[in-house]
């Protein structure tokens, strides 16, 4: 079932909440809602869920008007970072409650709820806890009961909101890989809040990078790494060092270095963003655009991390580069010189 949002705006009494928020989700795609803390993430989430409602604007689920739908019309599966179990019941009869409280004559017979219970057990690999109690489970454990429980009602959409949120570093790690094998395998449209980049990038599809209510750019991880469309999401995504400089006669200018520019671009007060694969090293000045010294070498695979320290900035450069770019070593003075780098006008 696809999702498209129009035009949604949200208040919370003088607070701006969402701005004309617009966005298609494609059946079958898992999308990420990635950005800071109060962007406005959840509040999305719940708008389209129906368990909030939006000031003006639409949502409309494979076509059809459900902006005044109430919630449980909409055929949504929800799973939250405190998405607590039912503390007295198994995990067998937490992962069935969904369908044992429909009306009766919705509801599945026994032998239909049993299957589909050991079905969706088997999914998340935890058949053998089928008769422990959640105390009995750990954490991630706990996470992958409680999508089985929202799966077991066969949403048509899946949300969740922080879903890992709670857990350790390596189960948040496991955790993603398997939510991926899951949608892969059930293919169920699905909208992930999350304030993890990392997260976002290695579990979605498309990732939706929000800030203070509204929507900054739609992208895949590539997209949003190599060609940022705001200064806000080339800073949010990946790291990248930012100088201060301005566009005089179709150059780019920081202090004494200048920048060709290939595009025309007016004059002005423009910042150049730099990721630490975009810079060379040298041991000549030609062509630098700043010097400093080696404090760091690190060997991360098939490059080098290496952080320099500017000392007329008082800031490190962190610059990847390969072993054969690098035959420098930590105290050695280098010369650094950008590749490439974005443009941005400052406002
Ligand atoms: N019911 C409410 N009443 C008043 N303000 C609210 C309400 N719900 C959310 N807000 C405000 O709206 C903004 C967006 O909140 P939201 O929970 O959507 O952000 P978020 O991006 O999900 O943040 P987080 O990552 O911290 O969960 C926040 O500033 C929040 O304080």
């Amino acid at each position: 079932m696809s999702i498209q949002v129009k035009h949604i705006e949200k208040h919370f009494g003088q607070f701006h909440a969402l701005k004309n928020i617009n966005l298609d989700v494609e059946t079958g795609a898992l999308v990420s809602l990635l950005g800071p803390s109060g962007c406005g993430k959840t509040t999305l989430l719940r708008i389209i869920a129906g368990l909030e409602s939006a000031d003006t604007g639409q949502i409309l689920l494979n076509g059809v008007d459900v902006t005044h739908m109430p919630v449980q019309a909409r055929k949504i599966g929800f799973m939250f970072q405190s998405y607590a179990l039912f503390r007295h019941m198994s995990v067998y009869d937490n992962i069935a409650f969904g369908l044992s409280v429909l009306p009766r004559r919705i509801r599945p017979s026994k032998d239909e709820i049993h299957e589909k219970v050991m079905s969706l057990l088997k999914l998340i690999q935890l058949p053998h806890l089928a008769n422990s109690l959640p105390h009995q489970l750990s954490g991630g454990q706990r996470q992958r009961v409680a999508l089985a429980r929202s799966l077991a009602v066969e949403p048509k959409i899946l949300l969740l909101d922080e879903p890992f949120g709670a857990l350790d570093a390596k189960v948040r790690k496991e955790l993603r890989q398997w939510l991926r094998d899951i949608h892969q395998e059930l293919h169920i449209t699905s909208l992930l809040v999350t304030h993890d980049q990392e997260e976002a990038l290695e579990v979605s599809d498309k990732i939706v990078v929000m800030n203070h209510g509204h929507v900054e750019q739609v992208g895949d991880a590539s997209t949003l790494y190599h060609q940022p469309d705001t200064p806000f999401v080339t800073e949010f995504i990946g790291e990248v060092s930012r100088f201060d400089g301005d566009v005089q006669s179709n150059q780019w200018t920081y202090q004494q270095y200048t920048y060709p520019l290939a595009q025309n671009l007016s004059d002005g007060a423009y910042s150049a963003y730099i990721r630490p694969h975009q810079w060379l090293l040298s041991n000549q000045a030609d062509g630098a655009m700043l010097s400093g010294t080696i404090k760091h070498i690190h060997d991360v695979g098939s490059f080098l991390r290496v952080t320099i320290f500017d000392a007329r900035t008082e800031r490190f450069i962190e610059v990847l580069v390969t072993a054969e770019q690098c035959p420098y070593h930590v105290n050695d003075g280098v010369y650094l010189i950008p590749k490439a780098l974005q443009l941005f006008p400052v406002h």
